[in-house]
């Protein structure tokens, strides 16, 4: 049986969360043929997608079958090839890292205590969501939001349902992560000289000497590693960066050991045009089930990039609740793409995460009503408006 929409099995009081519970006023509203439990558990992958065609014309299975609540479309979709063709490479099952606790608040002006960003990792593991990245151990001069990870990392360290990866520049701090409780760490290099400099305070190649280090203690304790490459596109000092030094970086990091080497558009200037010729150049040099993409919404492109990104086989996405975020020593970027809004896509996409999309929403209200702003998530905004609009439905 599918579940479309996540939201089968949740318990009575998450349903009972305002917010949830307009999420399920909402699908039961909007989506009257849910009400229809329907097994259609037959055919392939393509014949279990969802496919939104506005809120008039949802569509629930193959788009070429039957289920329309419009018959208006049914004449055009006779050929499957189409779907197939677009559809294609699509992975069934895409691993989300959720990156709010770290990337999401690193950039906060004020500071965050250490009991909420504890709460919100508890409420995130409780999602479904796999891999959390919990905190940074890095210095507290240059990063202070995040001065707290040993005290957070020492209560939640011992969580179960999920990892809790924790970024480590240098050796010290990769020594402070496992005093600490860490069992995976990250480390974090870029394909930019400029942004190199300005983040971690050395050069592209004094860095890798450095993520070496890091590499053979943590082999040496049997701890994953996950390797950044930011800038993957372009860089606020030097504008574009070439595929081909975003792909040497990805290279260095995978050959040194890191398990999954994430390419980051630190400052969310990529779209789709960009974002193709720099997947072809890295996946034609670390296999394309290493890699994950870390996109910052910038330009609005964030979707858009994550479905070609998908299209070519990428199969792990970065994303942070309430599309929190935004890099200290990146001039102008902005928040990471919203989880909220990867996993609706992923949903309409019939693309399993085992992520709870209305877990996820309660998750993200309560971090925006702790930073006091609305959620940057387009998802969590429209599921909000549902129950001011629900006679309009
Ligand atoms: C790398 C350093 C430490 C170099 O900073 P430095 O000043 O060159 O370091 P240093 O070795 O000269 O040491 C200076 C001081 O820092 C201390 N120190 C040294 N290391 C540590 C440590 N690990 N933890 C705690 N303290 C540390 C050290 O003990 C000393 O303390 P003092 O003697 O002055 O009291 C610094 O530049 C730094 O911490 N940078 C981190 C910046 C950062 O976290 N940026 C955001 C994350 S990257 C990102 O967001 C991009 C990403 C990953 O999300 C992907 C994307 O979006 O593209």
């Amino acid at each position: 049986m599918m579940r479309p929409w996540g939201t089968v099995g949740l318990k009575e009081e998450v349903v009972a969360h305002p917010i949830a519970a307009n999420y399920e006023e909402y699908t039961r509203e909007a989506f009257p043929w849910k009400r229809h439990t329907r097994d259609i558990s037959r055919g392939d992958s393509f014949n279990q997608r969802t496919l939104s065609l506005g809120r008039n014309h949802r569509v629930f299975g193959n788009i070429c079958d039957s289920w329309y609540l419009s018959d208006q479309y049914e004449s055009k979709c006779n050929d499957k090839d189409i779907t197939n063709k677009i559809l294609k490479g699509i992975p069934k099952f895409v691993k989300i890292v959720e990156v709010g606790p770290r990337d999401g608040l690193q950039n906060e002006k004020n500071i965050v205590s250490a009991s909420v960003k504890i709460e919100l990792i508890h409420r995130l593991v409780s999602c479904g969501l796999s891999v959390v990245e919990a905190t940074s151990f890095v210095s507290p001069k240059w990063v202070p939001q995040l001065a707290d990870a040993k005290d957070v990392m020492e209560v939640v360290h011992n969580l179960e349902g999920a990892r809790l990866p924790v970024l480590t520049p240098n050796l010290k701090g990769f020594e402070a992560a496992i005093a600490a409780g860490a069992k995976d760490i990250a480390v974090f290099a870029s394909a930019s000289e400029s942004f190199s400099k300005s983040n971690i305070n050395c050069s592209i190649e004094e860095s890798l000497v450095r993520y070496r280090a890091v590499t053979r203690a943590a082999k040496e304790l049997s701890i994953p590693v996950r390797g950044y490459v930011s800038c993957a596109i372009g860089c606020p000092v030097e504008g574009a960066i070439p595929p081909s030094r975003v792909a040497y970086v990805a290279k260095e990091l995978y050959n040194m050991g890191c398990f999954e080497i994430s390419l980051g558009d630190t400052i969310g200037v990529g779209t789709p045009g960009t974002v193709v010729p720099m997947l072809e150049a890295v996946i034609a040099v670390v296999p394309v089930e290493k890699l994950a993409v870390h996109f910052h919404d910038t330009y609005g492109q964030s979707l858009s990039n994550i479905l070609v990104s998908l299209q070519m086989g990428i199969s792990i996405v970065d994303s942070s609740i309430a599309g929190l975020g935004g890099c200290p020593y990146a001039k102008g970027a902005s928040g990471n793409v919203a989880t909220e809004d990867v996993v609706y896509m992923l949903n309409g996409l019939g693309v399993k995460t085992n992520v709870d999309l209305a877990k996820l929403l309660m998750a993200g209200d309560f971090i925006s009503k702790h930073l006091g702003r609305p959620s940057g998530s387009k998802t969590a905004v429209a599921l909000s408006r549902v129950t001011a609009d629900a006679s309009k439905i």
